[in-house]
């Protein structure tokens, strides 16, 4: 069982989805930010680095939602999914393609990874309350090249 922490990160009231890129496992799909839990560290240390390295920012996680497990055939996958509020800095893609910003109404648009495409059926994702809300920093910070 592979153990993955995910990050639903909230910014203006819409939802970051990154792509992954086209010579990967499940390529062209999208997924939420994240990655394996390493040995010794915790699942809030994970979201944090993970984050960090694909992204280049610092999130707060603000509540967990139930782990999914999701068997992919060829490998079994228990998904950790945080709620994180987006930090101050710009956002720059490091290991994806593309991101995006999704409203609550275009959650089922994407092509998402099997995992994802569960958890946003499972756990009703489009009821959170952080979709609609406004943060903090006004959505002025964003990397140019992905506007
Ligand atoms: N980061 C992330 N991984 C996910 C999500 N959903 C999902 O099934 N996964 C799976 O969880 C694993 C995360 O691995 P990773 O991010 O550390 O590295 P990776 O995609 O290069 O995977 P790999 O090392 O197995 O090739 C992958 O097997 C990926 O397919 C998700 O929303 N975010």
């Amino acid at each position: 069982m592979i153990e993955v922490c995910c990050a639903l990160i909230f910014h203006q009231g819409r939802l970051l989805a990154v792509q992954r890129h086209a010579d990967t496992d499940h390529p062209n799909q999208w997924e939420f930010p994240g990655g394996k839990i390493e040995v010794g560290e915790t699942a809030v240390e994970c979201i944090g680095r993970e984050i960090q390295e694909e992204l280049g920012i610092v999130v707060r996680p603000e509540a967990f939602l139930y782990p999914l497990v999701h068997d992919y055939g060829s490998k079994q996958v228990k998904l950790y999914p945080f709620v994180c509020q987006r930090g101050m800095q710009e956002l720059c893609l490091t290991e994806h393609q593309r991101y995006i910003w999704l409203n609550a109404s275009e959650l089922g648009q994407p092509d998402w990874q099997e995992a994802d495409r569960l958890l946003i059926a499972l756990t009703r994702l489009e009821q959170l309350h952080w979709f609609g809300q406004d943060d903090e920093d006004g959505g002025k910070k964003q990397c140019p090249a992905q506007d």
